[in-house]
């Protein structure tokens, strides 16, 4: 029987099996960040243990840096950020921190420099780990303890996830993204829906995707509960890659792009689940409550807990309209928000900037608006093109790379009762600062947003 590509990728990495345990896997990539790494390096130092791989792990400063130029104010935020920076020192580990030009949030980064590439594994502390599957890389997130263990032994104890294919048929339409496909995939399967899976996105839309858009797609899988996602690679996956730092050259880049074109599912290989999307049916896609399955076509209204069958569901979208201060049947397009959030690693790279741009070129935003590079590379890239230039000109704040407002970690906060229109990937209460409500959107949404003061799409303007 044939194997999907999750199998292909996994069974590559196999360096011990037997009966009732965990599969040890070997690890090609390990990125780290400031947040989940301190206690790992606790332990390696209690237990006299050096860093395996330092070759294969690479370190940088984001979810609790600011965004504007400066010291770190925040003392466990400077205190996690100055532990990191003495870890990596200690243990002979590569650090992008605060100011240098390779510094960004992870999962911008590992890409921007061709680290992540097809058919690896990828892990990281952090469960947006997922994104790296774009690349046909198995990519998770794993937890503070197991950070330690692929520190110590570039492997990781790990079961094998069943297989769910996410079957995206017909073509977006104009206007709908990357960000609208795997918020209506939320929706569409539920918070719980790919837990204990490695989905595979497949499809002709998928396929049309640009690698940018695929990220976004596969960052979000964690939000369905996936274990992880991944779409198998091909020519603008090799594209993509050419040439970048760390991508093969030469005779290895032929042998490279080979290996590569045999990772994908075989025709005759069988998934655990298989899932169909209509791509063309889809619409400008936003959540309207605090868990990224509460999404709606932005041409709706906010749901009645009643249209909810199912108890749970129905218990938690009234928590949800109480916490987001909405009513059943406010048309979506009428609720008014107060800040607008472009960036982070579901839409914080170029072409999500450039997105974001061409809404704004010669337009003034009404709201506080946040443009924030996923990477000083993604900045610098933007600068070069003056996009920075357009969003100034707009009104709009231009700001240096991190996580910011994707998570409370850092000064870029909602107050409590603030609402935002957020590029970011989880709507949770309390996610971007205490009271704060969030709308996931698109980069498209989230610009035209920003002109109206109201959820709206570049076709409102
Ligand atoms: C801080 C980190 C552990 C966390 C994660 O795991 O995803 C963060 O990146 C997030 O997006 O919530
Ligand atoms: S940008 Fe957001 S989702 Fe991504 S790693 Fe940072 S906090 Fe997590």
């Amino acid at each position: 029987m044939g194997r999907t590509l999750a199998e292909k990728v996994w069974e590559q990495h196999v360096v011990r099996r037997a009966e009732g345990e965990p599969d040890l896997l070997y690890i090609d990539l390990h990125l780290v960040h400031e947040v989940t790494s301190p206690q790992a390096f606790d332990g390696l130092r209690l237990s006299g243990r050096t860093v395996r791989r330092p070759d294969l792990t690479i370190a940088t400063e984001d979810h609790n840096v600011p965004t504007v130029l400066g010291p770190i104010a925040d003392v466990v935020s400077r205190t996690q950020v100055e532990t990191l920076r003495k870890n990596t020192a200690e243990f002979g580990i590569r650090l992008h921190p605060m100011g240098d030009a390779g510094q960004g949030v992870v999962h911008i980064i590992g890409p921007q420099f061709g680290l992540t590439q097809p058919g690896m594994t990828v892990v990281c502390g952090d469960s947006h780990t997922s994104t790296h599957g774009a690349f046909g890389a198995l990519a998770f997130g794993i937890g503070t303890s197991e950070v330690e263990h692929v520190l110590a032994t570039q492997t990781l104890p790990a079961y094998r996830p069943k297989t769910m294919a996410v079957e995206v048929k017909g073509a977006l339409p104009y206007g709908v993204t990357a960000k609208d496909l795997i918020l209506a995939i939320i929706a569409q399967i539920g918070t719980g829906g790919g837990q204990g899976y490695i989905v595979e996105y497949r499809g002709e839309a998928v396929r049309a995707l640009s690698m940018e858009g695929r990220m976004t797609v596969c960052n979000m899988s964690i939000e369905a509960g996936a274990r992880a996602g991944m779409i198998a690679p091909d020519e603008t996956t090799f594209e993509y890659l050419r040439g970048r730092p760390h991508a093969p050259s030469g005779a290895a880049w032929d042998e490279a792009v080979e290996y590569w074109k045999t990772l994908r599912t075989d025709d005759d290989a069988v998934f655990d689940k298989v899932v169909e999307i209509d791509a063309s049916t889809l619409t400008p896609f936003v959540t309207w409550g605090t868990n990224p399955g509460q999404g709606a076509p932005l041409g709706s209204a906010v749901p009645s807990p009643e249209q909810f069958a199912d108890p749970v569901e129905r218990a938690a979208a009234e928590r949800a309209l109480d916490y987001m201060g909405l009513s059943a049947g406010t048309r979506l397009r009428d609720i008014q928000v107060d800040t607008v959030f472009v960036g982070s690693c579901t839409n914080g790279r170029l072409e999500d900037l450039r997105a974001a741009a061409e809404v704004l070129r010669g337009r003034t935003v009404v709201t506080r608006t946040l443009i924030v590079p996923g990477s000083m590379q993604v900045k610098a890239d933007a600068e070069a093109e003056g996009l920075h230039e357009v969003f100034k000109a707009a009104g709009a704040e231009w700001r240096e790379a991190g996580c910011s407002m994707c998570l409370g970690m850092n000064p870029d906060t909602l107050k409590p009762g603030e609402r935002s229109a957020s590029t970011s990937n989880r709507n949770f209460e309390g996610r971007q600062g205490k009271g704060g409500r969030t709308h996931l959107v698109s980069p498209q949404v989230a610009a035209a947003t920003a002109v109206t003061g109201r959820l709206a799409a570049p076709a409102d303007l």
